[in-house]
This record gives structure tokens, C-alpha cells and sequence, in this order.
């Protein structure tokens, strides 16, 4: 029962939180701008219906304003809290899509032709009773008509009786946001499977296969979003770029293979030094760039030269050094310019004889 009427019960047992976070953000967008319209939508329906009521029927009208008011300001609590809430387990029972779009709907077919059963009223019911259950499967929608609406549509349509019509009502609300749960919990699946798919793809695209770090790609999307949260939080940001010296040589020296060893071999020693939350990337062929998010250009030195160290201890045949420039982003400025910096002091470092570190 739990999975039926929460979305996190399923998703729960697949996803990390912060994954789930993502997810729900990516599953409810659309969602989102169709409960805002409707939020906005619905007192117009009800004063359209109402003026509607009053113009047809006069004096029998005022009983039905209670409960046009009734269905029109519980929609409104419950869109308001499943906005609020960000998507709270409850609301997302009670708030589903679906049952405001009923409401919506019957307040506008109640506009159109107010309090008697006429043919404006048939393809809503039908909606609510036949298309609905038949994205369920055939045979709930058969089952629904055959055993359900028919005889109700056949007994309304001789009764001729508001209050009937109203249970009607009623019922087809009760019934859409069980039909409406059922389907949207399938739609939930279908945008899981599509989010994780992304995921999958995207993780693939931003992969360095040969040294299991981000590429260029994965960079650019990553970088720009650490570099935002560190600037917004007023916490420092050092940029690394590391660049392997002499590569060529030491290609010629061992062959490719064994060089792309040596570099997935620097790639680890790099990884080694870096604590979760930093970002490493492989930008080019032998060039990496790393972002410190929280650490001045003085950690930052501390961090690069112990890579370099360890790069430089590396025993795979060939002597095998890296080139490092470091620098601290400064307030305000873009990423941009700060990895321009941290190249340009790498570059510097090449030129002062290489297998050093030198601060922007
Ligand atoms: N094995 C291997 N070699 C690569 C890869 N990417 C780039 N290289 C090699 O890296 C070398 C880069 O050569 P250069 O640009 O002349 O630089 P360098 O020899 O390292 O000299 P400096 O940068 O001046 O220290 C080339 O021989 C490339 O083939 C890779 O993925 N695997």
C-alpha cells in the first residue's frame, strides 16, 4: 500500500536523497506550471459557473453556491499546499494532478450547463470513467463502463435530480483520484526510468574512461555550479592545473600503452590527494585541472606540491614529472579567468625547468 500512494517509497528504495531531490525536481517541472494556471484558473471558473447559475436559475440557485464554494476553495487548499509543500507525501495523495483537473473540469461543465445532466457532462464522465481506467489496462475500462457508468448514466438521465447529480459527482471525483493515483504512480516510474537513463548517458558523456576523471564536458557543466555555490557561500576557491612534462618523450620512450598506464597512474595520484567535494578533470591529453572548493591558495599550494611529489615518485619505468600553477579565485571574477591564471603559472613553471609548482 505504501508504493500506491507514495511516489518515495519506490523511488526511496533506489535513490540517494540528494538523487531523489533531483529527480522530484525533474519529474514535477511541468507539473509545477499546470498547478500555478489552474491556481489561477479556478476562481474565474467558479464566478463564471456562479453568474451562470444565478442568470438560469435565479432563486435556486443560491444552494449550490455552498458547494461550488466548497469543491472551488478545497481545490485551491489543496493546490496551494501541494505547492507549498514542495511535493509532501500527503499532498501528493490529495493534490495529485489529476484531481484538479477533475474539479476544474466540473466546474467548467457546471458553467456551461448548470445543475442538469446534459451531453456537456458525458465526455467528462467519460474521461473520469472509461479513458482513464483504459490507461490502466482494456479491461479495467471495460469493466468500469459496463459495470458502473452505464447503469449510473441511465438512472441520472431519468432521475433528473441535482442532488443526484451531485453524488454522481461525487463519485467520479472519489473514483478519478484513485484512477488519477494509480496512473500517476505509473507515470512516476516512467520518469524514473527516464531520469535514470539520463543520468546514465550523462555520466557516460562526462567520463575520461582512461583515467576514470571527468572530461572537458563534465567540466564545463560541473566547474561553472561549484564555482556559483562557493561565491554565493563567500568560501574560497583555488583552481590546480597540472600538466605532465616531457610526455612525448616518455611515450616514445615505452609506447602508448604503457604511457596511458603512466597517466591513469598520475590520475590516482592526484584522486589520492583530494578530499570528497573536489573536483578533478582530465581537459586535454596530459592536462588536469583541479577545483578546491573551500581552500586558499596556500592549501592549495600544500595540495599540489604533495601531488607533485608523488607523481614524480611514481615507478613505471620512465622518470615521469608533472608541471603544476595554482591560484585562488578572487570576488566576483569569473572561473574563466582563474584557470587562464593557473594555466598561464603552470606554463611558467614549464619554463623555469618543469617538476615544480609555482602560485599565480
Ligand atoms: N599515451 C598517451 N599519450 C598522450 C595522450 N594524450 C596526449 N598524449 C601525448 O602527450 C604528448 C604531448 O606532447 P607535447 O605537447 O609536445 O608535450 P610534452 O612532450 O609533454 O612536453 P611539455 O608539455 O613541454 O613538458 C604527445 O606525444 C601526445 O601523444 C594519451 O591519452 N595517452
Amino acid at each position: 500500500m505504501k508504493s500506491l500512494f507514495s511516489a518515495r517509497g519506490w523511488a526511496e528504495d533506489r535513490l540517494p536523497e540528494a538523487e531523489y531531490l533531483r529527480f522530484r525536481r525533474f519529474a514535477y517541472a511541468k507539473m509545477r506550471t499546470g498547478l500555478k494556471v489552474l491556481m489561477f484558473s479556478m476562481p474565474f471558473l467558479f464566478a463564471i459557473g456562479w453568474a451562470r447559475d444565478v442568470a438560469v436559475l435565479g432563486e435556486a440557485a443560491q444552494w449550490t453556491l455552498l458547494l461550488r464554494l466548497a469543491l472551488v476553495l478545497g481545490l485551491l487548499a489543496l493546490a496551494t499546499l501541494t505547492w507549498l509543500s514542495g511535493f509532501s507525501r500527503a499532498a501528493e495523495v490529495f493534490g495529485s494532478f489529476y484531481a484538479l483537473l477533475f474539479g476544474t473540469a466540473i466546474a467548467l461543465t457546471t458553467a456551461i450547463e448548470p445543475i442538469r445532466l446534459s451531453l456537456t457532462h458525458v465526455p467528462l464522465m467519460l474521461m473520469a470513467v472509461i479513458f482513464l481506467p483504459y490507461s490502466i489496462s482494456r479491461w479495467a475500462a471495460a469493466a468500469t463502463a459496463a459495470g458502473l457508468v452505464m447503469p449510473l448514466l441511465v438512472l441520472l438521465w431519468y432521475l433528473e435530480s441535482p442532488a443526484a447529480l451531485w453524488a454522481a459527482y461525487l463519485l467520479f471525483f472519489g473514483m478519478g483520484c484513485a484512477i488519477g493515483l494509480i496512473q500517476r504512480r505509473a507515470q512516476l516510474k516512467a520518469s524514473l526510468d527516464v531520469f535514470l537513463h539520463r543520468q546514465r548517458l550523462l555520466h557516460r558523456l562526462h567520463r575520461d574512461t582512461l583515467t576514470d576523471t571527468i572530461n572537458r564536458e563534465g567540466w564545463e557543466t560541473r566547474a561553472h555550479r561549484l564555482h556559483r555555490i562557493q561565491r554565493d557561500m563567500r568560501e574560497p576557491l583555488s583552481v590546480i592545473h597540472f600538466d605532465l612534462d616531457h610526455f612525448k618523450a616518455v611515450n616514445e620512450q615505452v609506447g602508448e600503452t604503457h604511457g596511458d598506464a603512466i597517466l591513469a597512474a598520475a590520475s590516482d595520484a592526484m584522486k589520492a590527494h583530494l578530499r570528497h567535494g573536489d573536483l578533478l578533470a582530465r581537459i586535454g591529453g596530459k592536462s588536469f585541472v583541479i577545483l578546491l572548493p573551500g581552500s586558499n591558495a596556500a592549501a592549495a599550494m600544500r595540495v599540489a606540491e604533495r601531488i607533485r611529489a608523488a607523481i614524480s615518485g611514481l615507478r613505471m619505468g620512465p622518470a615521469v614529472s608533472a608541471s603544476a600553477g595554482v591560484t585562488q579565485t578572487r570576488s566576483n571574477e569569473p572561473l574563466k579567468s582563474a584557470t587562464r591564471r593557473a594555466e598561464a603559472a603552470m606554463r611558467e613553471a614549464k619554463e623555469r625547468g618543469r617538476d615544480r609548482v609555482v602560485l599565480a
